[in-house]
């Protein structure tokens, strides 16, 4: 029988008469059936996270139950990464990598549970405060709302739980409906781990309700966010003054230097333009390659971009899955054909199956086309010639988003000025712009959004400075 799982509100699961199935992204087989929230749920999942902050837990505290619940995680790899390959329709060697990464990014918060500093401030070095002590501390900002996106089900949340849990806040979590299981296990697996009812609560419904409740709910006093742009905009718009993490879109770029190491350079490029279908926001999605290497990296990456197989995200041998849903396959198609219609070059793929679009690779695009100035999060990567550094520098900067940037190149010259010139939340040498590792500061600029997440950074965002000043000489 397919399984039914509640929301997670309190000491209690919640069950709805509003269920939604959750589909397998490649089979179309409804895998599980989980509760929507109401209106009143919302409600009630605030009430507890206020109630649990009551009774704060020490820093050592929960940091153990962070290291607890990374070991948990670690035991049920197989599980989880199952739970994503069906419900997001990535890769299982994929899934796995994500699992590893979530149980990363859960040590990682439990480190930075037990090292929330302030600092000294010398205030006895100006005339009138001689007699004063003053310190900072780090004060969690209190309820936390994590709303996050389809595309990395498990780590994403897990980037925004663990810390916000580390720095003593209680947490609300909104995963996509797409993909609610991940969110779900997370929930098992903080109460195994020993976390007390009311610090972890999951929502599950349509961004157009639960989400909108959520922005509405004036005891909520932090948002993280990590979705499109144009829900990011809504998210800051409603939160009004209180303070937002979001992490938005992007349609990355990545240099290939004319002395770019392309043995190096080709195949990473071949695979981070496809992982998950290219449904990763700093995806391989502009190539902006050096006139004199163009002919070599293009067929280069012809070859590598044909070796990638497609199909069922379950086969350990599959290395692109479906989209997320039939709606975003016809909107890629459309991107592909307008392209192509304008003059694009069609280099390889352009074919659909089910809601399977064969690896794409695009030449001689224009600037103003989808494909090259939009987000495309689809398997298409875009290819256009440079003569000058400073040209390929101008064009990647020429983007509404500025998450991330890849160089290759062999001469640290080239990297630095690139480094300094670049303008965008993350530059990646001798890499794809893709590379992430979740221990790094990580956010962008522009419409790519505005904080940084990875664990320690995400700890300052989630706890605000409180400066104690103590007259001593009373
Ligand atoms: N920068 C990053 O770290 C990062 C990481 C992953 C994905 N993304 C971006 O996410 C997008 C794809 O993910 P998606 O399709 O799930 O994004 P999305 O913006 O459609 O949805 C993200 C989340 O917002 C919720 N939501 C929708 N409407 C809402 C509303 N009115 N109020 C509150 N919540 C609402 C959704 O239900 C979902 O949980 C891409 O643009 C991608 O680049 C960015
Ligand atoms: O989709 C965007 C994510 O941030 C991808 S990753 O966590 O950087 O791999």
């Amino acid at each position: 029988m397919t399984a039914t799982y509640g929301l997670l509100i309190g000491s209690k699961e919640i069950f709805t008469d509003d269920l939604l199935p959750v589909q397998d992204k490649y089979s179309g087989d409804t895998i599980a059936y989980i509760c929507q929230a109401r209106q009143a749920d919302v409600n009630d999942a605030v009430r507890a996270a206020s109630q649990a902050r009551k009774e704060p837990l020490s820093p050592y505290r929960r940091s153990q139950i962070l290291y607890a619940a990374s070991t948990i995680m670690k035991g049920r790899r197989d599980e989880l990464a199952a739970i994503i390959a069906a419900e997001a329709g990535k890769p299982l060697k994929d899934a796995l990598v994500e699992v590893g990464r979530a149980i990363e990014t859960f040590r990682l918060s439990a480190e930075e549970a037990t090292r929330i500093t302030g600092e000294m401030v010398p205030v006895e070095a100006y005339p009138g405060s001689e007699n004063r002590l003053a310190f900072t501390i780090r004060a969690p900002r209190g309820t936390v709302c994590a709303i996050s996106p389809f595309n990395f089900p498990l780590n994403l949340l897990c980037h925004k739980v663990a810390p916000a849990l580390a720095a003593g806040n209680a947490v609300i979590t909104k995963p996509a409906s797409t993909t609610p299981l991940s969110a779900y296990k997370v929930g098992e697996i903080l109460q195994e781990a020993g976390l007390p009812a009311g610090w972890y609560n999951l929502l599950v419904g349509p961004g157009s309700t639960v989400g909108e409740w959520l922005l509405d709910h004036q005891e909520i006093n932090y948002y993280t966010f990590t979705g499109s742009y144009e829900i990011g905009k809504r998210v800051q718009e409603r939160a009004g003054f209180r303070k937002t993490t979001l992490e938005l879109g992007s349609n990355a770029a990545t240099i290939i230097h004319k002395d770019a190491d392309l043995e190096l350079a080709a195949p990473l490029c071949a695979r981070m333009a496809f992982a998950n279908a290219g449904q990763v926001c700093i995806s391989v999605q502009r190539l902006l390659v050096h006139r004199d290497v163009y002919q070599s990296f293009r067929d280069a990456l012809i070859k590598h971009t044909k070796a990638l197989v497609l199909g069922d995200p379950k086969d350990p041998t599959t290395d692109v899955g479906p989209l997320i849903s039939a709606k975003e396959a016809d909107r890629i198609m459309a991107w592909i054909e307008e392209a192509c219609n304008d003059g694009a070059q069609l280099l390889s793929g352009g074919t659909r199956r089910g809601n399977m679009i064969e690896p794409t690779i695009l030449a001689d695009v224009k600037g103003e086309m989808k494909v090259w100035c939009q987000e495309i999060f689809g398997p298409v990567v875009t290819l256009v010639p440079y003569d000058s550094l400073e040209e390929a520098i101008e064009q990647t900067n020429q983007s509404e988003y500025g998450l991330q940037a890849g160089v290759f190149t062999r001469s640290i010259d080239v990297a630095f000025e690139c480094a300094k010139k670049l303008h965008v939340g993350g530059v990646i040498i001798n890499d794809t712009s893709a590379h992430r590792t979740d221990s790094m500061p990580y956010g962008g600029v522009k419409n790519s959004g505005t904080g940084r997440e990875g664990p320690k950074y995400a700890v300052q965002e989630m706890t605000e400075s409180k400066v104690i000043v103590i007259n001593h000489r009373m």
